[in-house]
């Protein structure tokens, strides 16, 4: 489904990453280990096109993403991934529901209906009772479980997760890993999920180390 193809990136006279090839099927979690430095969160940027790579592709389908241009970029964006990120960026001003509807206000679907949806989401995530709080009224566990609904608001191909669970315990930690497998299920999302977990990491279809700026194979 996404393919990055001989991906290089440097900055300044660092080598980040060193020609990486990629491929994630359409329903596949997969996760990424390595070592801090090794290039993983770089590597999920380019792939999100939050960040350009130096040279290589990265092809959706058919579709050439890496060559469009900024506007139709964040159209894709907005329209096929989902971000989330260790520490969740909850707008503090916005009750839950509010924040997971925003990628849909954004999309510029009608109010109501995204409403309706981020509600839907956010009983699906076990927050049915938590939808009018603002994240400073919710749990860690809680204010991410917010976060991936937020993610899955626009129903994305693909969820990129940077350490989703870094700031939780172990316990919450488990729950959201135990979700992502229940979306992809029910929504058919694949998943690049960051992680220094091992044992969470090892719950993935395929598990990728990466050292030095390349994937092992
Ligand atoms: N915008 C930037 N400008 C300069 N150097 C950067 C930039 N972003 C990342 N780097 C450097 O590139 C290298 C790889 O960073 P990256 O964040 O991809 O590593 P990582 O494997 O995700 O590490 P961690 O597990 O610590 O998050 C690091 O040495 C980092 O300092």
């Amino acid at each position: 489904m996404i393919r990055a193809q001989n991906i290089h990136k440097s900055y300044g006279q660092l080598e980040v990453l060193k020609g990486v090839d990629l491929e994630i099927q359409s329903g596949e979690v997969v996760s990424i280990m390595g070592a801090s430095g090794a290039g993983k969160t770089t590597l999920l940027q380019i792939l999100g096109t939050l960040e350009a790579a130096d040279s290589g592709e990265i092809y959706f389908g058919d579709q050439e993403i890496s060559r469009l241009g900024a506007a139709k970029m964040s159209q894709f964006r907005n329209q096929h991934l989902g971000f989330i990120f260790q520490f969740h960026h909850l707008l503090p001003e916005f009750t839950a529901l509010e924040n997971v509807a925003i990628p849909g206000l954004i999309s510029r679907k009608a109010k109501q209906k995204c409403l309706q949806q981020a509600a839907e989401l956010l009983d699906f995530m076990g927050l049915k009772d938590r939808m009018s709080h603002k994240p400073s009224a919710l749990s860690g566990g809680e204010q991410q479980r917010v976060a991936v609904a937020r993610a899955l608001m626009n129903r994305p191909d693909l969820v990129l997760a940077d350490e989703p669970t870094g700031n939780l315990d172990s316990h919450n930690a488990e729950e959201i890993h135990k979700l992502f497998d229940r979306i992809r299920q029910e929504f058919g999302s694949s998943f690049v999920v960051i992680t220094h977990n091992r044992a969470l990491a090892e719950t993935a279809d395929r598990l990728i180390e990466m050292r030095d700026g390349k994937l092992l194979v």
